[in-house]
């Protein structure tokens, strides 16, 4: 069954072994930790249900919103999962793009695209002109 295979403690290789980094890339902590300068005060751009928010710069120099799935969530490794193949099997244009994922040790984390103020608006309602 697949919840055999992603409880050891080589989380990033089990994950690997689900197949989901075929969808996902699938991040260290430390690389996570350094793209936000230690998940800095001044790196941190807002607090959703799901725990923190940190905007920050992969290796590769893309911008990313990092978000940290609080500790006092009890989502298992296995739900964590779970929920990384449901949203990266789902792509709409009016969606934020989930770039990939950490799950190392009891850390939780989800990158999506970063987006600018505005663009948001943008991206839901296009080049929409409103009237008053
Ligand atoms: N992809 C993103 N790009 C830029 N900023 C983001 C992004 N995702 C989240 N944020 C910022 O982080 C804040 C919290 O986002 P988050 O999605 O965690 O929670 P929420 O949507 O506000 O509420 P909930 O957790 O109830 O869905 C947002 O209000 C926004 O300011």
């Amino acid at each position: 069954m697949a919840c055999c295979f992603i409880c050891g403690t080589d989380t990033k290789q089990n994950i690997d072994a689900e197949g989901l980094n075929k969808k996902v890339k699938v991040f260290s902590y430390n690389e996570m930790r350094k793209a936000t300068h230690g998940f800095s005060g001044a790196s941190k751009i807002g607090e959703g249900g799901f725990g923190s928010v940190f905007r920050g710069r992969l290796r590769d120099g893309t911008i990313a919103a990092v978000k940290v799935l609080s500790a006092n969530s009890r989502q298992g490794i296995q739900e964590f999962v779970n929920e990384l193949a449901a949203i990266s099997d789902i792509v709409h244009e009016n969606l934020i793009k989930l770039i990939g994922c950490c799950a190392e040790g009891s850390h939780r984390i989800l990158v999506y695209n970063y987006l600018e103020n505005n663009s948001l608006a943008h991206t839901l309602l296009g080049n929409m002109i409103f009237f008053a």
